[in-house]
């Protein structure tokens, strides 16, 4: 099957009413292990790959990995997606290797560390948007900086986060701003901030409405109910994965994730992409090192990495279900990315002419 942009696949599951896990792809292991799971309950999937996944396993590496998940799984569609581009140029190198799909993240200048300006969110996302549709790829940007409201830091370890310590607002994405900015930049899909940072130090302690802010999506969705949201450090950590590693030689201290209820509810209230990528290193991680301790004649790799992918299969397989994009596959028929261009450029059409009749001759 050919790739399909993301703008059909979350259209689709807007107006089916399901979400859909993007899991973030760094190896062949995981990307069969996302596959295998989509094909087990017959969902599509959203594989996304980050500057760091490129510079670990190289662009052609990527994209050829996964053109032969296209080939192996010919009736799965597959978006690829281009988490938190740091710049149009990233976005548009993004798009020339072949994703179907890239994010904007103009929350942050280009160095992933310093909150930006929202000029100049809205200037490097209108940019994009204009690379992206005139050749059919969709677009996902982002408003408001992920970090907890128990602290006000992004994810400690992670590559792409805001340093420092940041205001409620700032963590906090604002309905008002987000309707000007998805009209103003024409994304097809926003990413939102509502207290959830990269990584698997989210919360200290299970969390509930004044540090995950689900009321905000609704307030959000309400505002924009066109727009599909995006929800990013939203890996549930996984308490079971935890003592695993605990027990076999790992250290990771007291720590929660995003409750899978929690993102049902958002999904109920205008979330169809959902962004995974520390549950799937925190299952590979766990029983690479539980079949490696409890295994220690064996020297195979590929005997610990057969685990590492049943561990990870498993852990999608899940979230395919518990988001509702289970059983969607056959539903969808791909358009080719130059039916999404000519799409794009007729909404944006419609909505000049909404703004100004008179330019648009129609007034
Ligand atoms: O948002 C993510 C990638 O963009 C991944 O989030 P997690 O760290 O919670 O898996
Ligand atoms: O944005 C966060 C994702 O988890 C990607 O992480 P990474 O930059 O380490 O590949
Ligand atoms: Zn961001
Ligand atoms: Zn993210």
């Amino acid at each position: 099957m050919a790739l399909i942009s993301l703008r059909q696949l979350l259209d689709h599951a807007a107006e089916h009413g399901y979400g859909v896990p993007a899991f973030n792809i760094n190896n062949m292991e995981q990307i069969q292990a996302i596959m295998q799971a989509a094909e087990d309950c017959a969902s599509p999937v959203i594989l996304q790959a980050s500057a760091g996944a490129r510079k670990y396993a190289g662009e052609p590496f990527l994209r050829h990995m996964v053109q032969a998940s296209a080939e192996t799984w010919p009736h799965i569609p597959i978006c690829l997606h281009q988490d938190h581009g740091a710049s149009p140029a990233i976005c548009q190198q993004a798009i020339r290797s072949g994703f179907t799909s890239v994010m904007m993240d103009g929350s942050l200048l280009d160095d992933m560390k310093t909150p930006a300006g929202y000029d100049y969110n809205i200037r490097v996302t209108r940019q994009v948007v204009e690379q992206a549709h005139a050749v059919g790829v969709s677009v996902e940007g982002e408003l408001g900086c992920l970090g907890s409201l128990e602290t006000g830091r992004a994810g400690e370890e992670d590559g792409s986060g805001a340093a420092g310590v940041l205001s409620r607002d700032q963590l906090l994405t604002d309905p008002e701003q987000a309707a000007d900015f998805v009209a103003r930049t024409g994304v097809d899909a926003l990413a939102i901030a509502i207290g959830t940072s990269h990584g698997a130090y989210k919360f200290s302690r299970r969390p509930d409405g004044e540090v995950l802010a689900i009321d905000r999506i609704r307030a959000i969705h309400d505002r924009i109910p066109d727009t599909h949201l995006v929800m990013h450090g939203s890996s549930s950590v996984p308490q079971e994965w935890l003592e695993v590693i605990r027990a076999h030689g790992g250290s990771i201290r007291e720590t929660y994730g995003v409750p899978v209820e929690e993102i049902r509810e958002g999904i109920r209230n205008g979330v169809r992409k959902v962004n995974i990528d520390t549950d799937i290193r925190l299952a590979m991680s766990g029983s690479l090192r539980r079949a490696m301790m409890t295994r220690p004649e064996e020297f195979d790799p590929r005997k610990f990495l057969a685990e590492a992918i049943r561990a990870a299969r498993s852990l999608c397989r899940e979230r395919f279900e518990a988001f509702g994009s289970a059983g969607q596959a056959g539903r969808i028929v791909p358009l080719p990315l130059e039916r999404m261009a000519a799409r794009a450029a007729a909404l944006e059409f419609a909505a000049m002419e909404r703004r100004s009749p008179a330019m648009m001759g129609s007034g």
